[in-house]
């Protein structure tokens, strides 16, 4: 307890520990309301928040001709928001929203606090009131997991951020170009000035297009299993000199939240070639980045595994090499 108290607001006439201090402030941020800034340096995988969430509704079924049955949404949230203490229930209604021209002025005020800043967790849709106050970024420096065992939603830097730098996340999805990013993030009411939408426009949209795309073609590309034929390795080689290209291009971007699917594709394309060395290196880049953001989550899992095995494959080449 002394060790967390003498980090924290430890005040002798009043021995209360108030635990570690956080890692960020809420403040105002330049048009965009309240925001979330980093009162610390932050290493990658550092942990900014953990949240448990107020409210947590099951996600809709997506209903033919009705693909957000939002008067069922709003009846959950209400239900749960009545549970709430007083205390709870200002903080929920605090939070900001964002209504469109065609609705109604009799609209729910909760359900568009809900809708505005509600996050999918596991099977369910969640209000996190901490959370709610980061802004969004088309090159975030945060991503977030949602740990379904501890029903905790966790925030972590993806990339290394600055004392005093706002936190961001994304909102959407970011493998889209530009015009198609902001037409996702009308329903939020703004039109966004992130660093990505407000510099190279063209060359960052080419970049994201190129990314979607390779994403999808190496899909189908990515089994261990033995190449037979001449074509198949000739392909597999121009495949790992491709994959190279995807690793670099995310990183160019600075799609931080992509890298290690990314580096999963480098890794793998070059094992299929039995390119150990290069395999076993991205592999492990990829592992250390999956096992920030959740070490016990299936991804970490298998790059963990494939690291192990690329890396034996590699030691089993050498000790070959050196005995010839
Ligand atoms: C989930 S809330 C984020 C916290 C909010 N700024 C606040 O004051 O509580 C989402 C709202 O924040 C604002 N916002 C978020 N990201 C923004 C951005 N990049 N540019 C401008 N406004 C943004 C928009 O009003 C949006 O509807």
């Amino acid at each position: 307890i002394s060790a967390t108290c003498k980090a924290s607001s430890w005040q002798p006439q009043h021995p209360v520990c108030t635990g570690p201090p956080e890692v960020y402030e809420v403040r105002p941020s330049n048009g965009k309301g309240l925001g979330v800034f980093a009162a610390y340096d932050l290493e990658i995988g550092d942990i900014v928040m953990r949240e448990t969430p107020v409210i947590k509704i099951p996600r809709p079924t997506v209903v033919k001709k009705d693909p957000y049955p939002m008067s069922e949404v709003y009846r959950l949230v209400l239900k749960e928001f009545e549970a709430l203490s007083p205390d709870a229930q200002e903080a929920v209604l605090s939070l900001t929203y964002h209504t469109s021209a065609t609705e109604s002025e009799t609209i729910n005020e909760l359900g568009v606090i809900f809708r505005t800043n509600a996050y999918n967790t596991g099977n369910n849709i969640s209000l996190l009131p901490k959370m709610a106050r980061i802004n969004h970024s088309c090159r975030p420096n945060s991503d977030y997991y949602w740990n379904e065992k501890l029903n905790t939603q966790v925030v972590y830097a993806s990339r290394k951020i600055k004392k005093g730098e706002e936190l961001s996340v994304s909102y959407i999805s970011l493998l889209l170009t530009h015009q198609e990013r902001q037409k996702d993030l009308d329903r939020y009411g703004f039109t966004c000035s992130c660093e990505a939408c407000n510099q190279e426009r063209e060359v960052s949209d080419d970049r994201r297009i190129t990314i979607r795309k390779a994403f999808t073609d190496f899909e189908s590309q990515l089994s261990l299993e033995p190449l037979t034929s001449e074509t198949a390795k000739r392909q597999a080689r121009n495949n790992a000199k491709a994959s190279l290209q995807l690793a670099e291009l995310v990183q160019e971007e600075g799609l931080a939240i992509y890298y290690a699917r990314a580096f999963r594709i480098t890794a793998i394309s070059h094992a299929r070639v039995e390119d150990w060395e290069p395999a076993a290196i991205w592999a492990s880049r990829g592992y250390e980045l999956r096992y920030m953001e959740d070490p016990e989550s299936t991804n970490a899992q298998e790059m963990h595994h494939l690291t192990s095995f690329f890396i034996a494959s590699w030691e089993n080449t050498l000790r070959n090499r050196s005995s010839t």
